[in-house]
């Protein structure tokens, strides 16, 4: 062990099998001229230990720790164990009645002491959930500038194109299993938030370890700031990101193939990488492109979409009939919402063995022009274009529920409060239990809240939404609202596809994802 606060060469780290130092970093072979990178790996003790958030165990260390730590005088002399310290804590979180300043305990917490941190999320995940997860998080990304105080992750910008091999170099951790990465251009519901983004990779990362059970030194949080189209962060003096409107075009494709490359090759073919919250004229192509190459899934468009399959299943236990048998209308037509109507249509063409294109019939979805319909087919995005079925022009989501009569209705447009008294009584009109999904994020954004679902369906809807709400007493009857998001599928599938040392995302694996989930609702 090094001596007080001092950093040394840890010998046993280094030694290989037989006897000799390895060069790992290859400073053996570099010439008089070649540059040797000097990194050292250290073993920190006393002062610095504690201030080593990977190590540091705060009051928890022993007397033995404290004696061969170097610790002696630095702390007060009680011993509080872990299971005390996070008594303690959540005693203080539950003081604050501000979600954003729970939030920012929990983030102070893990830059402090991470094993606390994952025992307290682990151990109160269904309370710390929504303030690491969303609904708190997208405030802490619309307040990023004003609230940071230390860098999470990594930040890859346009001032670092040609260099991104070497600032991946620069991140303290070799051996990344999962990087989830952004670029800010579509968080949750909340829009362009560009740089102030990363807190939706941070959190989302923080959930692989406490469900997913990876090393959080094995995941990889990063930002790609091409610049921002929002206004107000353009002029906000505290922006922490890139005062430019937003590169598109090839500028765009560049950066992300270069970072896409540098990913490959300094943590190989195996890593995962998990695209979040970009807007969708990158994000299906990205996926498109990067799944033939890479080990990569779109946790907006495949994730949620097994979640919701998955919840879809089990919820037919309650409403009846099979997949096929149930008509889907969906408002929002993007990744969230194609991205579930593919999987329910690939579902149910497996079920019934009838082909895709029949089995999509059955699935409508409306965007902000109004209903996908086969008129429209010229100006439809690409990825609309599946589901523009032969129907006269519909301009309002009450009107599309009136006819076509679903029996589920999924939101995903990100626009809230959009599922009306009017809307949820039309459900209620013509199915006896309503499937209600408001998928959109975060709370602020969702299309009717739990009690509004409850209250105008009289008590008939099956609920579930993207953020979290409390249970809702109705009519004397206690209803506990469902919630969709894809938490909880990604940290499971993330693992799943690095213990098998899988390479390549398949269709297949999402659906046994969704089975496996459903089984477990
Ligand atoms: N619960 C969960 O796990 C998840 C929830 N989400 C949430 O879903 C929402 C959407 O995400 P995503 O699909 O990625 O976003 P996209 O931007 O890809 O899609 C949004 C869609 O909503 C449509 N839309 C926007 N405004 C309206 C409106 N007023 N009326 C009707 N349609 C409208 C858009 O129409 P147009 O194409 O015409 O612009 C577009 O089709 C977000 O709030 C996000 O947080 C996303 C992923 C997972
Ligand atoms: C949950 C999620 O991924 C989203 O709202 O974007
Ligand atoms: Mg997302």
């Amino acid at each position: 062990m090094a001596s007080n606060g001092v950093s040394g060469l840890d010998m046993e780290k280094k030694s290989g099998g037989g006897g000799g130092v390895e060069d790992i970093y290859g400073e053996d072979s570099a010439t008089e001229d070649q540059l040797v990178t000097p990194r050292t790996v250290s073993v920190a003790s006393g002062y610095t230990l504690l201030r080593d958030p990977h190590h540091n165990k705060g009051l928890a260390f022993t007397e033995k720790e404290r004696d061969a730590h170097y610790l002696r005088g630095l702390l007060p002399p009680a011993v509080l164990n872990q299971d005390l310290q996070e008594k303690r804590l959540m005693h203080n979180l539950r003081q604050y009645k501000v979600p954003l300043q729970r939030y920012m305990a929990m983030m102070d917490l893990q830059e402090r002491n991470e094993r606390l941190f994952y025992k307290l999320l682990i151990d109160n995940v269904e309370e710390l959930l929504p303030v690491v997860y969303t609904p708190t998080v997208g405030e802490a990304c619309q307040k990023y500038g004003s609230i940071f105080r230390r860098p999470q992750g990594l930040y890859i910008s346009l001032k670092e194109k040609g260099k991104i091999l070497e600032v991946l170099k620069n991140w303290p951790e070799r051996s990344i299993q999962v990087i989830v990465v952004t670029d800010g251009e579509r968080i949750l519901g909340l829009g362009d938030l560009g740089c102030q983004g990363m807190g939706i990779p941070v959190g989302k990362l923080s959930l692989y370890t406490a469900l997913g059970g990876l090393r959080p030194s094995a995941c990889l949080p990063v930002t790609i700031d091409v610049g921002t189209n929002n206004e107000q962060l353009l002029k906000d003096e505290f922006y922490i990101g890139l005062k430019q409107r937003r590169a598109t075009g090839q500028e765009y494709a560049e950066l992300l193939h270069e970072f896409m490359c540098a990913v490959k090759q300094n943590y190989g073919e195996r890593v995962l990488v998990q695209f979040e919250d970009f807007a969708n004229h990158n994000a299906f192509e990205l996926l498109a492109k990067y799944s033939k190459t890479h080990l990569v899934f779109n946790d907006d468009i495949q994730g949620t979409a097994s979640v919701v399959l998955a919840g879809l299943i089990a919820s037919l236990k309650l409403v009846g009939g099979s997949l096929a048998e149930h008509t889907f209308l969906f408002l929002g037509a993007g990744e969230a919402g194609t991205g579930i109507a593919e999987l329910i249509a690939l579902e149910i063409s497996k079920q019934t063995k009838a082909p895709l294109e029949e089995t999509r019939k059955k699935i409508w979805l409306v965007d902000s022009k109004g209903l996908i319909v086969h008129s429209r087919m010229e100006s439809l995005q690409h990825f609309k274009k599946p589901w523009a079925h032969e129907h006269e022009s519909i301009r309002a989501l009450l009107d599309a529920v009136k006819s076509i009569k679903p029996t589920v209705l999924i939101g995903s447009s990100g626009v809230g409060k959009t599922f009306t008294k009017e809307v949820v009584e039309a459900m209620t009109s013509f199915n006896e239990k309503p499937l209600i999904l408001a998928l959109s994020n975060p709370t602020s954004q969702s299309e009717c809240t739990a009690e509004e679902a409850y209250t105008w369906s009289k008590g008939r809807a099956i609920f579930a939404s993207g953020s979290p709400f409390d249970p809702v007493e109705y009519n004397g009857k206690l209803f506990v609202p469902g919630q969709a998001n894809n938490a909880y599928i990604f940290p499971g599938f993330g693992l799943g596809l690095i213990m098998s040392g899988a390479i390549r995302v398949h269709e297949d694996m999402l659906l046994a994802a969704c089975e496996y989930t459903n089984q477990h609702i």
